[in-house]
């Protein structure tokens, strides 16, 4: 059967440029798609390692209040489920790519904000910081389960809080319980975790 069609365009209203460490080292040809709110940052590569493997993240540049908008998704695509989508319906086929710096927010068991995908309408969406806010420099994190049912890669998280869960791959995999511990849960997967039966199946 055909996926059903997508509320999301097939491709972005802009081409996205991923930043590496080599063009974001200087600014040479890295231009933030949030400037003076988000940047992406890469840890050194330790000497003979590849710089661009796993050591980015997403700073914000200023202080914002607890429980508000940082930002607006826009850009957006429709896509098929890899390490770089975000899930938005119960359908596997709904998934999207976010064409923005955004797509560098690491996760962490204790997130610093949500992402917000529970209307049905995509303008809607957004990224809200938790009760805690964020200070200026601190990495903008959310808790991937909160929007992946069963990931295309899971990884063993390297979030280092106390309430790490250890390998995150979605919350299929979780109990609500635990998803509901780390904050805002979207409402496609309280639906799909409604329909799980005790034997994990759908
Ligand atoms: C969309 S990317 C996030 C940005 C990523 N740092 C990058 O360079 O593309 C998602 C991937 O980042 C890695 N990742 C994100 N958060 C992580 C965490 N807390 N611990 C370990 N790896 C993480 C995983 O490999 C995951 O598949």
């Amino acid at each position: 059967m055909p996926a059903p069609a997508s509320i999301l365009p097939p491709q972005p209203e802009t081409i996205y440029t991923k930043p590496t460490y080599s063009n974001t080292r200087g600014g040479k040809t890295y231009k933030p798609t949030h400037q003076g709110l988000l940047r992406v940052e890469f840890t050194p590569p330790a000497d003979g390692q590849d710089g661009e493997a796993y050591s980015s993240r997403l700073v914000v540049d200023k202080d914002i209040p607890p429980n508000t908008v940082v930002t607006f998704l826009n850009n957006l695509s429709s896509g098929t489920k890899a390490y770089s989508s975000v899930q938005y319906g119960v359908s596997p086929h709904e998934h999207f790519e976010l064409n923005s710096d955004l797509l560098f927010m690491n996760h962490s068991c204790e997130p610093t904000v949500y992402l917000d995908i529970s209307s049905r309408d995509p303008t809607k969406w957004h990224v809200r910081t938790t009760s805690r806010g964020l200070r200026a420099g601190e990495d903008v994190t959310f808790f991937y389960p909160s929007t992946e049912w069963d990931m295309a890669q899971g990884f063993d998280c390297s979030c280092g809080t106390s309430t790490c869960l250890g390998h995150i791959s979605g919350a299929k995999h979780l109990s609500l319980e635990q998803l509901e511990s780390r904050g805002y849960v979207n409402e496609h997967i309280r639906t799909l975790k409604s329909r799980q039966t005790s034997n994990g199946h759908i």
